[in-house]
């Protein structure tokens, strides 16, 4: 079949890849130049594993396009996804900008009947104000008699396992109208989707508003269960449990189950802080304020402080002259995404309080340099106190600290000996959990987890002895008054 897609991000390019692996044939559509030159030159904008092999093997085979051509694109296909980005708004609602200016390109070129399929993740109504637009469209060329149908088909991938997720969908959600072109459009997605269906039947066919609604109701179920280990975790951390052992005692219960439990320094990325909050501005605008979801999300605000809490709680206001190993600066492994990531945060606030940062990412060092001259504009001579290493030990040596913000695989077995030996203290404070305490604890290591100070394992809390030095005592103004400020924090 042949197939478009506007938009040529995480979901667009890993969509437009998959759908021209299966034999169809895709026109990927960008209105950035640049991404579109990178593309057309073998250049990949992301990182996303497995993701280049695919692309290659389908441009080269002549299944996949690149291009600007607004014209081009409409014309090449009956079907058109949409899958351009949905960013928070100013008051978090999703602003809807880039879709209906897709929509809008859509109906100023069609000359035929085409299937307009939000695969963007937008609120409930969007298709209604899509299909508007369309019609607006086409309205000004005297085009009325053009049909067409706007589907819902939101996409679940995760970043990091995005080509798997595509490939092997849980469920693959189809929201369509119940009229002629709806029914149209039903028959041509089943017919794409097709061989996704050999094994079991993955397809789930709604009207349009239940599928719109779909997509915020997982994220905002996965956000839930996160929010609510990390309070556990909290909690864990007074009582003198170890979360890790309650996830497992929990997760047994098949009721219960083992995903997405796991605590941590907050959720990130692109979808979750945007898309809870997305779904609590419609509630509202509805009347109906989502009480668990407000809490899911302040929670996860004060999560991401709190391994600040914790370096604060070992070394007092005196970071200015500390050095931080930071492993880890994606939201995730498998990625270079730094959307949302906690890593911002965290050494955000430990440059404004004066601390060098040495930071590790196998693949987000770039992209990060980035966004931290982004969030540090109003202070850009602190980006001299970031060096970027090659290697996760480099990043120890000589450090005050480590700091684990991201569970990518490199991290997972380090050398302790060679670790303990490069640190001038041997204080590990681990956001992922990733470490076991006993172990830890046995090879010379202060392991602070999130939820894991499990007195039975640990040995007593002591603070890290190594004074500062004596230039570096005078606390930074702005350092102490963030400080104070996250302690506030709910
Ligand atoms: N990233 C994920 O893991 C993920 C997973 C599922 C769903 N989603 C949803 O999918 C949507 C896209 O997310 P993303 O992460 O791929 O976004 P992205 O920012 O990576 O990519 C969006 C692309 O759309 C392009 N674009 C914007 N307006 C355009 C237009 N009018 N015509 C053509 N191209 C245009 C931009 O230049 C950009 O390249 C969002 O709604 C997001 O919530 C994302
Ligand atoms: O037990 C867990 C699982 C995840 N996270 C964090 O949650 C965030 C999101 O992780 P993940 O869901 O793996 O990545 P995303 O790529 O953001 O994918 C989510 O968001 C996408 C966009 O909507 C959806 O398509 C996916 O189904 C949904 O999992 C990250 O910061 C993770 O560190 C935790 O803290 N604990």
């Amino acid at each position: 079949m042949n197939v478009t897609i506007v938009g040529t991000g995480y979901v667009g390019l890993v969509t437009g890849a998959c759908l021209a692996e299966l034999g169809n044939n895709v026109f990927c559509l960008d209105l950035d130049r640049n991404k579109i030159d990178l593309l057309n030159a073998g250049g990949i904008p992301i990182h996303e594993p497995g993701l280049e092999e695919v692309l290659l093997r389908n441009v080269e085979e002549g299944r996949l396009t690149f291009s600007c051509d607004v014209a081009a694109s409409v014309a090449f296909a009956d079907l058109q996804f949409i899958a351009v980005g949905t960013p928070p708004d100013e008051d978090g609602s999703a602003d809807l900008k880039y879709v209906l200016a897709a929509a809008r390109a859509i109906g100023r070129h069609m000359d035929r009947f085409k299937v307009i399929v939000d695969k963007s993740t937008v609120p409930v109504g969007t298709a209604q104000e899509v299909a508007a637009v369309v019609r607006e469209e086409l309205a000004k060329r005297g085009r009325e008699d053009i049909a067409f149908s706007v589907a819902s088909n939101p996409e679940f991938l995760k970043e990091g396992a995005a080509i798997d997720d595509f490939m092997r969908p849980d469920r693959i959600v189809l929201g369509v109208d119940d009229d002629e072109p709806g029914q149209r459009a039903l028959a041509l997605l089943r017919e794409l989707y097709r061989p996704f269906n050999r094994n079991h039947e993955r397809t789930r066919v709604m009207d349009v508003r239940s599928a719109e609604f779909t997509k915020y109701a997982a994220n905002a179920m996965l956000a839930t269960r996160i929010s609510f280990m990390n309070e556990l975790a909290n909690l864990a951390d007074r009582v003198g449990a170890d979360i890790e052992l309650v996830r497992q005692g929990i997760g047994s219960d098949p009721r219960i189950g083992y995903s997405f439990l796991y605590a941590g320094t907050g959720y990130g990325g692109s979808c979750f802080p945007k898309d809870v909050d997305a779904l609590c501005r419609t509630a509202q605008a509805h009347g109906l304020p989502l009480q668990v979801l407000t809490a899911v999300q302040r929670v996860n605000q004060a999560q991401k402080h709190v391994l600040l809490d914790k370096i604060r709680a070992q070394f007092g206001r005196r970071l200015a002259g500390r050095t931080f190993a930071v492993w880890g600066l994606a939201f995730k492994p498998g990625t270079d995404d730094m959307r949302e990531a906690p890593s911002r945060l965290v050494i955000g606030a430990l440059l404004r309080a004066g601390a060098r940062v040495r930071a590790h990412d196998p693949v987000a060092q770039e992209q990060a340099a980035r966004v931290l001259a982004d969030d540090l504009q109003d202070h850009p001579e602190l980006l001299r106190n970031i060096t970027f290493v090659a290697k996760p030990l480099d990043a120890v040596t000589g450090a005050d600290a480590l700091v684990l913000l991201t569970e990518w695989k490199i991290y997972k077995s380090p050398n302790l000996r060679a670790m303990k030996d490069a640190m001038r203290t041997s204080l590990v404070l681990d956001g992922r959990n990733l470490y076991e305490p006993h172990a830890m604890a046995q090879a010379g290591f202060t392991y602070l987890g999130i939820g894991r100070n499990n007195r039975a394992l640990l040995p007593p809390q002591q603070r890290v002895a190594a004074e500062p030095s004596a230039a570096a005592d005078a606390l930074d103004p702005a350092a102490s008054s963030l400080l104070a400020h996250q302690a506030q924090d709910p």
